[in-house]
Order: structure tokens, then sequence, then C-alpha cells
């Protein structure tokens, strides 16, 4: 018998074993790394799949229960899981968090996922792309700290998708765009490079864009109930609620989250720096420190736009994104200031005007 010792040579396949119940679930190094073995036996790790309101749907090796809400998680989030105090049990450090502040005014954060790491950004070849809703979504992804991909479903239904390749590339030099048919089989193959087992993968876009039909491609089912065809209505019906993790039959792990249509960015400071890479550089050349690239002498940035190698929209949308993050990242007393400054402002300029009138 000849004996196969490739595995022992330098560069040989590694032995190949079959993944634990656990590196099933996403378990790896960088979860381990952070307890010891007796943890590990008094608090089993386990992996909070789905949020419900009656409480944390966690599963683990040979563990499947539902724990009251207590524990600061999310759905992907690991959890030590303490039995006889389940709401005591501990989150473990995240690879990645998707967060966002709570609807209304004040400063709460709310947890959206935790530990994907790869977030598909889903738009269509049709009325619903949108270069800077793409922005957007990749500002969010750098941000968490998860890995993006543009996906551009609906590939079928246009004459040629490649204009919509050609813009969605440009949104960023780091994020691969991937057009193609959410039904079907393509999207398995289409997307086999970022869905390895053990792999947690999400879909981020509008209503309507076929997040809800690329899992179901993904899952090999048609466990995810889908819009029904509506070709000639870009904007949909809302109908995705769950945020739950299923299992692929490759063994990837895939986030059924809610339709984020209203995400709005806050303390995406350095993602949005991320996707807007080649803007942040020129304003490092610009003369002054504080340039705001409009007319000022030595601006990098204007210049570049008058050779025609930046589009000035993309500069505009820049300081949109900006702006917003900048707004919803502050408090709500900055908040309060701000509009308490910008009244004094309105008020000052119409008593100007009143003395002058005068
Ligand atoms: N022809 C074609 N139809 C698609 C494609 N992707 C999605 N659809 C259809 O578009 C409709 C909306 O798709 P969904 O998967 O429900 O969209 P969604 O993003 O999950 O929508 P929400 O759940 O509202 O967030 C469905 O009728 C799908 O069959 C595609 O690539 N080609
Ligand atoms: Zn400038």
């Amino acid at each position: 018998m000849v004996r196969d010792y490739s595995a022992f040579l330098p560069g040989g396949k590694p032995p190949r074993r079959e993944p634990t119940a656990l590196e099933g679930l996403g378990w790896g190094p960088a979860f381990a790394s952070q307890i010891d073995a007796g943890a590990l036996t008094e608090t089993p790790p386990v992996r909070v799949v789905a949020v419900h309101r009656s409480g944390l749907q966690v599963v683990g090796d040979g563990i499947d229960e539902t724990i009251p809400p207590g524990p600061e998680a999310t759905v992907g989030d690991w959890l030590l899981y303490d039995r006889a105090r389940p709401r005591s049990s501990r989150v473990l450090e995240r690879k990645s968090l998707i967060k966002r502040r709570a609807p209304g005014t004040g400063r709460e954060v709310q947890l959206i996922a935790a530990n994907i790491d790869t977030v598909f950004v889903v738009t269509s070849c049709n009325q619903d792309f949108n270069v800077a809703r793409l922005e957007r979504y990749v500002a969010l992804a750098f941000e968490a700290g998860i890995e993006p991909v543009i996906v551009l479903t609906k590939a079928d239904l246009a004459e040629d998708p490649t204009p919509y390749v050609e813009e969605a590339r440009k949104v960023s030099d780091r994020v691969p765009v991937v057009a193609l048919d959410a039904r079907g089989e393509e999207p398995t193959a289409a997307l086999a490079d970022w869905c390895k087992p053990g792999r947690t993968v999400a879909f981020l876009g509008s209503s309507g864009v076929g997040k809800s039909t690329l899992t179901n491609a993904l899952l090999g089912t048609q466990a995810i109930a889908t819009q029904g065809i509506r070709e000639d209505d870009a904007r949909g019906r809302h109908t995705t609620t769950r945020r739950e993790l299923h299992a692929t039959p490759g063994g990837c792990l895939v986030l059924d989250t809610p339709g984020m249509r209203e995400l709005q960015l806050t303390d995406a400071a350095a993602g949005i720096a991320d996707v807007f890479e080649d803007i942040e550089a020129l304003a490092a050349k610009c003369r002054f420190a504080d340039c705001r690239h409009e007319t000022e002498p030595g601006c990098a940035v204007q210049t570049v736009i008058e050779n025609d190698s930046l589009d000035p929209a993309r500069l505009a949308r820049w300081r949109k994104l900006q702006a917003e993050d900048a707004f919803n990242s502050s408090s709500l007393a900055e908040r309060r200031e701000k509009d308490r400054a910008f009244g004094k402002l309105v008020r000052s300029a119409v008593k100007a005007k009143a003395d002058r009138d005068r």
C-alpha cells in the first residue's frame, strides 16, 4: 500500500477532518482564544441563531434552547452559556458588529447582527440601482469590520448589465462586484468564494431587490417567503421580518435580516473614509488643512475634478454621508445645541434685517 505522506511535506495538504458541531456554527480561533478549557465545559459556547420577543434562541454542541432576554446580545453572537443563570451568560468579543441608533432622537444603539464575515450589498439592475445607497451600505460594512461584496440581481431582466457593473465598481477598488440572476442555481456558484463552511454571510439592501430569493437559492429551499413577481415595480413591498441564521447544504450560515431601507449611518467616520479613500488621499494634499474643497487656492480635489478624473457627484455624496454621520453621531444635547445656535443665528439675522429696514 502506498501511503500518502503529502500532508507532512512542506506545502502539502493539511490533514482533512470533519468540522466539529461548534465549527459548523462558525466557531473558530478568534473565539476559542477568549476562554480557557475549564470555562469551556462549565459554560459551553452557544451561538445566538435567532432573536424572538420571548428571548434568544441559542445553539451549541447538543444544545438548542431559548433563553430569556437579558444578555446584551444579538443574532450571530457567541455566548458562554450559564445554565443556572442564563441571563448572566457572557457575550464573547465580536469579530464584527452591525449596529444603528434606535429610531428617535436618543443615543441608544440597537444591535443588528454580530460576527458576520461577509455582507452582500444587494441592489438590482433596474430603477433600484443607486450609487449613493451602495456607498452607504459599503461604508456601514467597513465600519462594522465586515468584508462587503456588491451583488447586482435581476441581471436577466436588464438588456445589458455591464453599465450597472461598471458603476458599482466605482464605489471602491476594494469591493468585488457580482451580477447574477438571484433565482435558481446561479448564486451558489457565483458567491461560492465567500460562502465557505463555517462562514457567516448576510444580505443588505432595499425591499424587493432579491435578498430572500438569494437566501433561498443558497439554502436550496423556498423556506423564505419572497414577494410575488412584480418586475414592473422596483419598489416592492416589505416582506422580510425575521432575523435569524440558516445553514446552507455547504455548511455556510446565512443571516436573514429585515429590509433595512432606513439604515442611517452613525459613528461611521472610518467606514466612510474607507469607501472614499480616493478623495481622502487627495484632500490630504490640499494646501490648507481645513480646505473645504470649494474655491480655496491649492485645492487638490478641485484640481482633479477640473481634469475630469473625479466625478463632482462623488465629492457631493462624500460630503452628504459625512454630514449625515456627523449629525447622527452627535448626542441629543449636541443636536439641541446646534438647533439653538441655528435659532439664534436666524433671530439675529431677522433682527439685523429689521434694523436695516427701519
Ligand atoms: N427575474 C428575476 N427576478 C428576481 C431576481 N431577484 C429577485 N427577483 C424577484 O423579485 C421579487 C422580490 O424578491 P425578494 O427576494 O422577495 O426581495 P427582498 O429583497 O427579499 O425583499 P424584502 O423581503 O421586502 O426585503 C420576487 O418576485 C423575486 O422573484 C432576479 O435576479 N431575477
Ligand atoms: Zn481641498
